[in-house]
């Protein structure tokens, strides 16, 4: 199933259970080609493992979290400690927050280096995150496909291109009925850095 998103600013893309709303042009293309460079040569990449089916495995990217505290984060058996804000990811997280109206505590980021890289499905629904996340999605550099599946039903599916200085917004019930990924591109040839803003509690 496909939905014709292109161009809305806050219409929901899911059908039903929550809601994703995409607002293409977030950032200009000049505060987009800033922020792709800056975060590309200041933030502290690194391929970190996670565990999978009970193996470790590198993940297919180069990941970061910069946060508030000393509070860590944990998803797919890893455990990470925020690094503290750096001036531009705190002045993206206050442009952010005056749109959403509501706090983020921590940005997980991450660095895709080309189409090879990848992440694959699932549902941001850590108990830390609380019950109906608001999590809000930035990207810079090369085009991806955001692809969305019922998780209960994964025949039911929507795809949409998170381009250079979108934001996109996940939030009520979506962390319950939908799951997302970014697939492996062979046409993606550029780097892409995407920020998740989150709430931890
Ligand atoms: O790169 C993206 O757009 C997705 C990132 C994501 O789903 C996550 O960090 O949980
Ligand atoms: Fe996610």
């Amino acid at each position: 199933m496909q939905q014709s998103i292109f161009n809305s600013s806050n219409n929901n893309i899911l059908p039903h259970h929550g809601e994703i709303r995409l607002y293409d042009q977030f950032f200009s293309k000049e505060q987009a080609d800033f922020y792709f460079e800056t975060l590309q040569n200041t933030i502290q990449w690194k391929q970190e493992p996670i565990w999978m089916f009970g193996k470790k495995v590198m993940q297919p990217r180069l990941t970061a979290l910069y946060g508030d505290s000393e509070k860590t984060y944990s998803y797919s058996g890893i455990s990470m400690k925020p690094f503290p804000w750096t001036k531009e990811l705190l002045e993206i997280k206050s442009l952010v927050e005056k749109l959403v109206e509501k706090p983020f505590t921590h940005v997980l980021m991450n660095f895709y280096r080309d189409g090879q890289d990848s992440m694959g499905w699932h549902r941001d629904n850590e108990s830390t995150l609380g019950p109906n996340p608001v999590i809000a999605s930035v990207s810079f550099g090369a085009s991806r496909n955001f692809q969305i599946r019922n998780y209960f039903d994964k025949s039911e599916k929507i795809q949409i291109p998170l381009n250079h200085g979108s934001l996109l917004i996940m939030e009520g019930e979506s962390q319950h009925h939908w799951e997302h990924q970014i697939p492996k591109s062979k046409r993606v040839f550029g780097g892409r850095i995407n920020l998740t803003f989150r709430r931890l509690i």
